[in-house]
């Protein structure tokens, strides 16, 4: 009897094992989402897609199982990715009723949203009727005095790397130019990183606070716990992110007293005229500090990646290179960007590597909203995570024959097919708002490279080969090699 007694609170604490075991099984098994074609495992844990991500071939992964089960593949217990261009349409729509999960929340660290990352519709509806009317195509050209030159420098500093090393790293360069040019649009004043040769202590910041955003975005709850331990890595990050918010308040708070003391010497920025917005209470000056943290990281890297994909795809390639430095040569000598946009090649050019290379490739998850949907022939409940990734949209080879081979032509007459499959900007009301500044950049390193340095071919030295340019994606994607190195 006593024996019986002592035992008790191990029997009550199995009988609760019991039942929550019972009862997860019970709610896995009768969730619609179980239905959903994919591996097994996936119906009781999506840890295969978190290892998937942390490595950075999550992309890869999610491909592979749509390769194996159809446009439609569970990932998670309550989590798919479908690759079906109607569903994406319903997702991803102008007035879509699906919003951002909070694994968006995750990915940054700051105290306030942003438009990236914001999940409420009326928060993020507000800031982009804001931020959005200085990111039109016409407003752009307001800015091309400060693009142009940092485009330039970088092809001087490429031109000066290559005599003095033999071998030019175009990914260094790219980045410090869209860093730069995406800093002073922000800021109203350079990192001067093009200037320096070296990244500025912000974008090394940036670094340090990565792997702590990869690890909050994967394991939520962890990375609360992981923060307060003494691990140098997570406490560089805590401290990185301090220093970034320091930094972007003292620039954004100088550049502010500028322009309001004496609005004709302050340079213009993309946030000039969002002071007043800040004065007349539509924004509050917190809200405006992690809108200019939010653009700098979703404006360099990516921008940066896409042209060294672009310069190198084509640097391996002299019958595209010969192609487009023959409609490039029929430029008048002092050219201006508007007369890139009229030019067919470069655009197909463009278009391609932003389909092979998006630098955004892997799912851009959404919630489903109440009352579930029916998408891609499955039912799937309210607050189901839904997703669809360009790396498999931009990959169906019925859409786009032979879609591993880097094929500018392609574009020469899409298909409507082709156009509802794209989505390197993403789609709908989350599209990209920097996509006018990313083309307007594009447009003028390509020509700009490709003029300057018409003999552009992959170099092998310091050991360089095609492995080092497979990319990784930790969201957004870069070649693994850290390096591009070309050479003329
Ligand atoms: C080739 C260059 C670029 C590519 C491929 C790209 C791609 C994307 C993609 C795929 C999204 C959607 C993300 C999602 O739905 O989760 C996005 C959103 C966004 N991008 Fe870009 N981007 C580029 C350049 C830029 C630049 C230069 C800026 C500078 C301001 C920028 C700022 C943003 C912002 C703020 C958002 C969030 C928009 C919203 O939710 O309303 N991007 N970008």
């Amino acid at each position: 009897m006593i024996a019986l007694y002592e035992q008790a609170p191990l029997c009550i604490g199995g009988a609760a094992l019991v039942i929550v075991i019972v009862t997860y099984t019970w709610q896995v098994l009768k969730s619609p989402v179980s239905r959903v074609p994919g591996p097994w495992h996936s119906k009781w844990t999506s840890l295969a897609s978190k290892y998937q991500f942390l490595v950075g071939k999550e992309a890869y992964y999610v491909h592979s199982l749509h390769q194996k089960y159809g446009p439609i593949v569970r990932i998670g217990p309550n989590e798919v990715d479908i690759s079906d261009v109607q569903a994406v349409q319903t997702i991803y729509a102008i007035k879509s009723e699906y919003s951002k999960t909070e694994w968006y929340n995750h990915l940054t660290s700051l105290p306030v949203r942003n438009l990236f990352d914001a999940t409420d519709f009326e928060y993020h509806r507000r800031h982009r009727r804001l931020l959005g009317a200085n990111m039109t195509e016409s407003s752009l050209k307001a800015f091309l005095p400060i693009i142009v030159p940092k485009v330039d420098l970088a092809i001087l500093r490429m031109r000066e790397e290559m005599k003095t090393r033999g071998a030019v790293d175009v990914w260094k360069w790219w980045l410090f130019m869209a860093t730069d040019i995406i800093g002073e649009l922000t800021f109203g004043e350079s990192f001067q990183t093009l200037e320096q040769g070296r990244k500025s202590a912000y974008t090394e910041q940036l670094e340090l606070v990565a792997p702590l955003s990869a690890m909050r975005s994967i394991f939520p709850n962890l990375a609360t716990i992981i923060k307060a331990l003494p691990i140098p890595i997570f406490r560089q990050a805590v401290e990185g992110t301090k220093k970034l918010r320091q930094y972007s308040m003292d620039s954004l708070s100088r550049h502010q007293r500028l322009v309001n003391s004496d609005p004709t010497r302050a340079k213009q920025s993309l946030f000039t005229k969002l002071y007043k917005a800040v004065d007349e209470n539509e924004l509050t000056f917190e809200e405006l500090l992690a809108e200019a943290q939010g653009y700098i990281v979703a404006g360099s890297d990516t921008t940066a990646n896409t042209l060294t994909y672009l310069v190198w795809s084509v640097a391996r390639r002299p019958d595209i290179k010969a192609t487009l430095l023959s409609e490039l040569r029929q430029l008048p000598r002092d050219y201006r960007e508007s007369d890139l946009r009229q030019l067919p090649y470069l655009s197909d050019v463009i278009e391609e590597t932003l389909r092979m290379y998006s630098a955004v490739p892997g799912g851009l998850q959404r919630r489903v909203p109440v009352g579930g949907a029916e998408l891609a022939g499955h039912w799937l409940p309210t607050g189901t995570t839904v997703s669809a990734q360009s790396y498999t949209m931009h990959r169906d080879p019925f859409v786009f024959p032979n879609p591993d081979d880097f094929d500018p032509s392609r574009w020469r007459e899409p298909t409507k097919a082709m156009l509802d499959a794209s989505m390197p900007y993403g789609r709908g009301s989350r599209v990209c708002i920097g996509k006018h500044l990313a083309y307007m950049e594009l447009r003028l390193a390509t020509a700009r490279f490709f003029l300057a340095f018409p003999e552009v071919s992959v170099s092998a030295k310091e050991g360089m080969t095609d492995e080092d340019m497979v990319a990784k994606v930790f969201f957004l994607l870069f070649p693994q090699g850290k390096r591009c190195l070309l050479e003329f």
